[in-house]
């Protein structure tokens, strides 16, 4: 039976080649040619980003919309004509290819309609090439209309065709004489920039403001301001950008400037082609083959998509007996059908294919990151904060789930509705497929609209989100400092407030995507409604049968959610895009230090260190060392003494390539360590840093990082080298004791001596001292001398110190002051020289009122008062060391005395003395 029909339809829609075939092909083509041409060149005006370009608005925009909004008006007084005349003769005067014809020009036109009203700069191209094709077309059409008219089609009826027909002709005439006449942007009243501005500053420039504010250090983070409430308790909209905004921003700042760089959305795309081979298993022939299987998989879907509503027809069919089929044989199709295209079947099959795919990309472009980030050189990682750098490397998933929301879902959706469409017009006639076309493109219409309106409050929402977890990560983490400063209710408030804008932001989304999904299942059901009225008369005019019935509903039920995902496919793809962008910014930035190629490792030779007037810059504006030349022998000892932010510290990261120096070079046994190999070079040095950073891992693991390879006994030793054995056999759990993060549960003199154990296993073959013991005692501060005296033994060292004891020993003392070398020598000689040496160490010298019982060393200072000597020296280094310095009557009253600060730059610079 329903071959039969499809046999009848099919040939009811081919008449023999007369002027009234022609007139047949061109009530389809013209429609068709139209609608392509135009989605084919808007497609290219986004991708080129024609629609970005400012100006090209016309001045007579609206004159042009109100044309054209009377042309596709036109196309339904036609129909609605031929309507009227059908009822006044009692039978329908029109082919059916007519009315699809002025149906199909209603879409297309009223398409381009809603697409100008949109846009706030239309390219006019795609709507004008389309009037010039209706200019040609409508012509030729009437003709033909008026010549194969049918004898019983009313004369009136045929002069009001003409007339609406001309009409449209001249409105579409008018526009395009409008739109040349007075091109685009000529009339448009530009004004000066000033004159542009907001008055009120819109959302965007009030974030700029914010953003600007906190470049300044003017940043309203909420700490230590009072949060602005308005008077319903919530927090005012001007709240400061979110991490996450922030990242949000700057990644879109970076795509619109990629992308207006590139000029085109199709080079823009290209770019990221660096991530192909992470992807694409490129060198794994399996892995291929099972993404060539899972292809064939979605077609074999697209297949059985197609069956299933059919096998259902055919099951109605053959119970109702208007086929002559088994049902139960039907039923069992049906069934095996239900199968295949279930969780079980197909779905099962491309997903246990693909998995190992997806892992592949996954592993492959997180290895690669890693890899990547751990390569680039410190002034990317002082740039970055981990967290951005962390979640940059998250959006890896971005790019994959990208590429299979293409292939293996719009793809599939895409054939499947085009298949659906072509099906349904077989089986129904043509009307039943423009229903389907129409619907679908309304449906999208209408979702992306929506789609679009709502992502103001979605934004919203998400930034409500993330500023609660922001306040509650901070609240936890900076436990302490709450409740140091008793502020707990300050910060239970604080979360009240952010909780209650989530709560509010996600009820206004939530009831806007669901009004959203409200408007897009009426739009289905209209579309629905009119595909089955129309079935109905099929079905009652024995023209198609109850089974087919059953199968358009089924078809219908298919389409939601395809269509659903068309709408947000835009979005989404953005979305990943932007993600993706994070990443590729950080892929794409090249290491500043690395070795060069071909590179030979470092020839060590005993360690002679020599500085070349070396010039060094962070930012390439503000110079931290300028030309510094020092030359340092194998095996001795320089200290670094000079004011905090001298650039002490800078000169040790530049001996290890933390950073290149800018002017000038260093060299290690006679080779420019940027001519060696890195990795060879650092393998030569141990560092202790002013900082210490543990991992959140035992003890033992921690001082093993410096030797993967060593015994628990060098691990023992090295402890024991450093004064911190003992320690920490005292806690709980001895060497498995946990540190906690970046070393949290461990003191700052436990971190610091973990620290140099570490040093003490790697027996680097220099070493560099970043005031590593400034957080000791002073006892402990002279174990580790003896200490360091083994690590330093032989080994070129380099010390940034302020501590009298470690400046003491060195071999050579420079000071440093404003990145310059300003002074050098031994100790002794420095001393001599009365110069900025003898005033830091003058400072340094500690004393505190006499102990009632008369234990400490005592000077007389000035007015008599009699006072203790309190340095980290011995008594006898310090009475012979101040000798040299001032006689105690000298000390004057502004510097005379001083007490030792355990902390802090007074500590180091000693430049505010007092009296305890
Ligand atoms: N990563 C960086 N980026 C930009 N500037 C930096 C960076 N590290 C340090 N500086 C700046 O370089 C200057 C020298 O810093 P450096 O750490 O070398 O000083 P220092 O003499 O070791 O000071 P201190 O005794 O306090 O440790 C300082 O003004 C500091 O602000």
């Amino acid at each position: 039976m329903i071959d039969s029909y499809h046999v009848q339809s099919t040939l009811s829609l081919r008449p023999p080649f007369t002027l009234t075939s022609i007139l047949f092909g061109l009530h389809y083509v013209y429609p068709a040619i139209t609608f392509l041409y135009y989605l084919v060149t808007s497609s290219v005006a986004v991708c080129t980003l024609q629609t970005r370009s400012p100006g090209n608005k016309h001045i007579r925009l609206r004159l042009i919309l109100s044309l054209l909004l009377f042309a596709v008006s036109t196309y339904l007084i036609q129909l609605l004509n031929l309507a009227v005349q059908s009822l006044i003769s009692k039978s329908v005067i029109f082919s059916q290819d007519t009315g699809i014809g002025l149906l199909s020009c209603i879409l297309v036109y009223g398409v381009e309609f809603a697409g100008l009203t949109n846009s706030d700069n239309p390219v006019w191209y795609p709507f004008i090439g389309s009037l010039w094709m209706a200019l040609l077309m409508e012509p030729i059409i009437e003709t033909l209309a008026v010549l194969t008219r049918r004898p019983d089609s009313l004369t009136h009826a045929q002069f009001l065709d003409i007339a609406i027909v001309a009409a449209r002709y001249l409105a579409l005439v008018t526009v395009l004489v409008i739109y040349y006449g007075l091109p685009c942007g000529t009339m448009l009243e530009t004004g000066n920039e000033a004159e542009r501005q907001f008055l009120i500053p819109k959302e965007d420039g009030q974030r700029q403001a914010d953003t600007s504010a906190g470049a300044q250090g003017l940043d309203n983070s909420g700490y230590g301001s009072v949060p602005n409430e308005s008077t319903d308790g919530t927090q005012s909209g001007d709240s400061p950008e979110s991490a996450w905004e922030r990242r949000d921003r700057e990644a879109k700042e970076q795509m619109e400037k990629r992308l207006a760089e590139q000029g085109n959305w199709f080079a823009y795309t290209r770019s990221f082609m660096v991530f192909f081979p992470y992807i694409w298993p490129v060198n794994n022939r399996a892995l291929q083959l099972r993404a060539v299987l899972v292809a064939l998989c979605l077609l074999a879907s697209n297949f059985v998509n197609l069956l299933l509503p059919r096998q259902l027809g055919i099951v109605m069919d053959s119970l109702n007996m208007v086929n002559d089929k088994s049902p139960w044989v039907q039923v069992l199709v049906l069934a095996a059908l239900k199968l295949v295209a279930s969780e079980a079947g197909l779905s099962f099959l491309r997903y246990r294919l693909w998995l190992p795919v997806e892992l592949y990309s996954f592993q492959a472009i997180s290895t690669a990151a890693y890899a990547h980030v751990l390569n680039l050189s410190s002034d990317f990682h002082d740039e970055k904060s981990s967290s951005d750098i962390m979640t940059a490397m998250g959006a890896g998933g971005s790019l994959s789930s990208m590429l299979e929301s293409v292939c293996f879902q719009a793809v599939p959706m895409l054939i499947d509705m085009a298949v659906a469409s072509v099906y349904l017009s077989l089986t129904f006639g043509p009307y039943e497929g423009f229903i389907t076309i129409a619907t679908a493109t309304l449906f999208v219409h209408i979702a992306t609209r929506m789609i679009s309106a709502l992502k103001a409050i979605r934004r919203k929402e998400v930034s409500a989100y993330f500023d609660q977890h922001y306040v509650l990560q901070a609240g936890i983490q900076g436990w302490s400092t709450v409740a140091c400063f008793n502020q707990i209710g300050y910060e239970k408030d604080r979360y009240s407030v952010a909780t209650k804008k989530q709560v509010d932001t996600s009820m206004a989304s939530s009831l806007g995507y669901m009004t959203a999904y409200a408007f897009q299942s009426l739009t289905l059901l209209c579309g629905l409604l009119a595909g089955l009225f129309l079935a109905v008369c099929q079905v009652t005019n024995a023209e198609a049968t109850p089974g087919q019935f059953v199968m358009l509903l089924t078809y219908w039920g298919q389409l939601s959610g395809p269509l659903a995902f068309f709408a947000g496919l835009g979005k989404s793809i953005s979305r990943d895009l932007i993600s993706a962008e994070k990443l590729l910014e950080i892929m794409q930035t090249k290491p500043t230090v690395v070795s060069k190629e071909g590179a030979s490792p470092l020839d060590f030779k005993g360690g002679q260190v020599s500085f070349d007037h070396v010039g060094f810059s962070y930012d390439k504006k503000k110079e931290i060392l300028k030309d510094v030349s020092l030359e340092v022998s194998p095996g001795t000892t320089v200290a670094f003494v000079g004011p905090t932010g001298a650039g002490k510290s800078t000169i040790l990261k530049l001996i290890d390539r933390f950073y290149d120096v800018t002017e000038g070079s260093i060299k290690i046994d006679g080779q420019d360590i940027r001519d060696v190999e890195l990795s060879s070079l650092r393998a030569q040095i141990g560092v202790v840093p002013q900082s210490p950073i543990m991992f959140d891992d035992i003890i033992m693991n921690n001082v093993r990082y410096a030797k993967l390879s060593a015994t628990d006994q060098e691990v023992f030793d090295a402890c024991k080298a450093a004064c911190i054995h003992d320690q920490i056999l005292g806690f709980t759990d001895g060497y498995k004791t946990r540190v906690g993060e970046r070393g949290i549960k461990l003191s700052g003199g436990e971190l610091q001596r973990v620290a140099i154990a570490r040093a003490i296993l790697k027996r680097p073959a220099i070493v560099l001292l970043d005031e590593a013991t400034s957080a000791v005692d002073t006892d402990t501060e002279q174990k580790i001398q003896e200490a360091f005296s083994t690590l330093c033994k032989d080994r070129t060292t380099f010390i940034v110190a302020h501590r009298l004891s470690t400046i003491i020993n060195a071999d050579h003392i420079i000071v440093i002051k404003d990145g310059c070398i300003v002074e050098q020598g031994s100790h002794d000689q420095l001393l001599r020289a009365e110069g900025n040496y003898a005033d830091l160490w003058s400072k340094q010298v500690f004393l505190k009122p006499r102990a009632t019982d008369g234990s400490n060393d005592q000077v007389v200072a000035e007015g008599g008062k009699t006072l203790s000597v309190m340095n980290d020296l011995t008594v006898e280094v310090t009475k012979s060391e101040l000798a040299k310095v001032q006689k105690p009557t000298t000390i004057t009253k502004s510097q005379n005395i001083s007490t030792p600060t355990r902390t802090g730059d007074d500590k180091r610079t000693a430049s505010h003395v007092r009296e305890v």
